[in-house]
């Protein structure tokens, strides 16, 4: 059974370095396989040597199984790390390597072999026990190390980026024998990666990590359908979620409206209570998520009642064999994802009164005649230019498709499908992660 590995408030600065780490809380249950996700340099090593005791921890507390272990020695930890370089020795052969934690822990020999050969056997590579690890295959190296690291059944096992230095067809096959030796032997897992579709594929859980400070720790679809912010948003998902400028408009005599720069969807009457939480963010600028899945190639005539019409133009065609992505542009401004707010500095809030001055001057700042209505084109006040880069939008259309660059498309919008996010980056719909001012 594995240890329940539990971080609060955990930070790490290198000598003389920035923070790596910012208070992360963090609780893994016993036997669950978690998954550390983000991009290079955003802390993962560093965590994962925390948990393991190669590196020490500057603040905060981990537990392993309820015990403070931030002090405890390495191999008082029971756990067994993978490195992405695997890290045998190169002048023992596979056997030796394997069987090098029961020799240091002096355990009989006769005993010890039988437990190298077992482990060999479950992992397929008893024929190459003799053999040094220079003769062997990158695949085979990494088998090695999954045994040496299985030998002793440790409670946890942590490992860093193992199957980096693969070919992705090995990656995706090893991948599985990891998860099934790990589920066998009923270890914690805690697996590093910046492979966004390892991670999805692996994970009970993932955690998602941006430049030192934790941003969401959920289950793979949940981290999809929900992003806690734009960066998880486009981190996660292939192809990456389009994010573009937009704006709610929300008069009073009128439908609730986003604009994305040159087009417009109007929202579904009566507004669902994810869409109604949008009024507030009037007049606020937005960036609007569209997954490729949100949007299909169809004609205005055959909207379902969740559907809004947008046209497009083919800015680019990608063939990817089983599938074409097409690059849109929609006439508005492709957003980056904003950069990382840090939670050590205290979010400005706006009043109450500021708040209810703010919308009833953006409310009453349209002129009469330019207020919007779900049936007539309106010019919108402060629209935003149009972008200058190739293609705001990304879709899929099937691999029989013969679409042109320049060709303009009718495109349908499944609005319940939108991700909303406001300037910052966080998640305001569906579910907003923070209620709004006011
Ligand atoms: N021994 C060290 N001394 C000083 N700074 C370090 C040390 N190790 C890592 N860092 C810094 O700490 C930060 C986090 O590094 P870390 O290796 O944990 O990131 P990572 O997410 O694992 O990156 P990668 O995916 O590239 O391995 C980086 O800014 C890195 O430069």
């Amino acid at each position: 059974m594995g240890s329940t590995i539990t971080l609060h408030n955990v930070a790490k600065t290198y000598p003389g370095g920035q923070p790596a780490l910012r208070h992360i809380s963090l609780s893994v249950a016993a036997s669950e396989f978690l998954v550390l996700l983000g991009p290079s340099g955003c802390g993962k090593s560093t965590l994962l040597r925390m948990i393991a005791g190669l590196e020490t921890i500057t603040e905060g507390e981990l537990h392993l199984d309820g015990t403070l272990a931030n002090d405890l020695d390495p191999s008082e930890r029971d756990t067994a790390m993978i490195f992405q370089n695997f890290a045998l020795y190169p002048n023992m052969t596979a056997a030796q390597n394997i069987g090098f934690p029961l020799a240091v822990h002096k355990q009989d020999p006769a005993d010890a072999s039988r437990h190298v050969e077992a482990a060999a056997h479950a992992l397929g590579i008893s024929h190459l026990l003799d053999r040094l690890p220079g003769r062997l295959s990158g695949g085979e190296r990494q088998r090695v190390a999954m045994g040496r690291a299985t030998v002793r059944q440790p409670s946890v096992f942590l490992l860093d980026e193992p199957l980096s230095s693969l070919d992705a067809r090995l990656r995706t096959r090893l991948r599985l024998e990891i998860l099934s030796t790990t589920r066998k032997t009923g270890a914690t897992t805690i697996y590093v990666t910046h492979d966004q579709a390892e991670a999805m594929a692996l994970g009970d859980r993932v955690a998602v990590l941006r430049d030192g400070i934790l941003q969401q720790v959920d289950t793979p679809r949940s981290l999809y359908t929900l992003p806690a912010n734009a960066f998880v948003a486009s981190f996660v998902g292939i192809p990456r979620i389009s994010l573009i400028h937009g704006t709610v408009y929300a008069p009073i005599d009128g439908a609730l409206s986003l604009s994305l720069g040159a087009q417009q969807l109007f929202l579904p009457v009566p507004l669902s209570r994810d869409h109604q939480m949008l009024r507030v963010m009037q007049g606020s600028p937005l960036l609007i998520g569209l997954r490729p899945e949100a949007v299909r190639i169809a004609e205005p005539t055959q909207a379902t009642p969740v559907e809004r019409a947008l046209t497009a133009i083919i800015e680019h065609v990608e063939f990817q064999g089983h599938e074409t992505l097409l690059h849109l542009s929609l006439g508005g401004r492709p957003a980056d994802v904003p950069p990382q707010p840090l939670h050590d500095t205290p979010k400005p809030t706006r009043s109450i009164t500021s708040s209810l001055v703010h919308r009833l001057l953006h409310h009453t700042s349209l002129p009469s005649k330019q207020r919007i209505t779900a049936d007539s084109p309106v010019t919108l006040p402060h629209a935003e230019p149009p972008s200058t880069r190739t293609g705001e939008l990304v879709i899929r259309a099937g691999s029989g498709t013969n679409h042109r660059r320049g060709q303009h498309l009718p495109l349908l919008v499944d609005v319940r499908n939108l991700l909303v996010f406001n300037h910052q980056g966080e998640r305001v719909s569906p579910d907003p992660t923070h209620i709004p001012d006011l």
